[in-house]
């Protein structure tokens, strides 16, 4: 790394990021849990800036899933909050009405062009009803958005899809997240291009 990269990237703020996988299954020690893992593995090769993980494996429980929400947000001030698992049609599954449950204002793009992204790896993508939202409390403010339970999934949908060359053909949906968290007060977060490149308007573009 030169110089000039280490002096860029300590410049950068920290930004948090909460991660909730929601599984009974992982949850009670019946498989081991990847969600965790393949988040934060992703989120660490993608963000540049220094980031701090708040992580919680909790079960397909609506109280369970808006507290931990409300805790990650409003206790431990995360800018950021993915949520993995318990957004398809199974009577357990409840994290997308439990995320809105807990939020100011939904953001409808997130789980629209979601389920766009996934329609390109599996059929079964308009299966997942999930979405992203805000929730902006006094002083602070925090975007969520759920990814569906399977690993695999998490890549999929936050870095799109490329062809063989490594050339993004349609975008993730994480290209709009450091944005949304600027507008909403947030750190600026700078990403590696060639996982996923962030799309800014240049009005709000900063020189480094
Ligand atoms: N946290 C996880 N860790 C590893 N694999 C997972 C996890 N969550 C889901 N999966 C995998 O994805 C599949 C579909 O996920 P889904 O969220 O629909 O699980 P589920 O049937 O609701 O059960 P559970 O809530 O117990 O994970 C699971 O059968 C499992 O193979
Ligand atoms: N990118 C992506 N999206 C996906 C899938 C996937 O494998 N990849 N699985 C689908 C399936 S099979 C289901 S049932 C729903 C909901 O999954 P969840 O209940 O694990 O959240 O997500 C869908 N979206």
């Amino acid at each position: 790394m030169s110089d000039t990269t280490a002096q860029q990237i300590l410049s950068l703020e920290s930004v948090k990021i909460g991660l909730i996988s929601i599984s009974d299954r992982a949850s009670s020690g019946v498989y081991q849990d990847e969600g965790i893992p393949s988040l934060k593995n992703w989120l660490e090769k993608a963000i540049q800036n220094p980031i701090t993980f708040e992580m919680r494996l909790i079960a397909d429980e609506k109280e369970q899933i808006e507290a931990c929400l409300k805790e990650l947000i409003d206790t431990c001030h995360c800018d950021l909050v993915l949520t993995t698992g318990g957004t398809g049609p199974s009577r357990r599954d409840v994290t997308p009405e439990s995320t809105l449950a807990v939020a100011t204002r939904e953001m409808p793009g997130f789980g629209e062009q979601m389920r766009q992204i996934s329609l390109n790896f599996v059929p079964t993508a308009i299966l997942s009803r999930q979405v992203g939202a805000l929730r902006e409390i006094q002083d602070h403010a925090a975007l969520m958005i759920n990814l569906p339970g399977q690993p695999k999934a998490i890549t999929q949908t936050l870095e799109g899809l490329k062809d063989e060359a490594g050339k993004s053909m349609v975008s993730g949906i994480f290209a709009a997240v450091p944005y949304c968290i600027d507008l909403i007060g947030g750190p600026y977060i700078e990403t590696n291009e060639e996982i996923v490149k962030a799309f800014r308007p240049k009005s709000a573009l900063r020189p480094r």
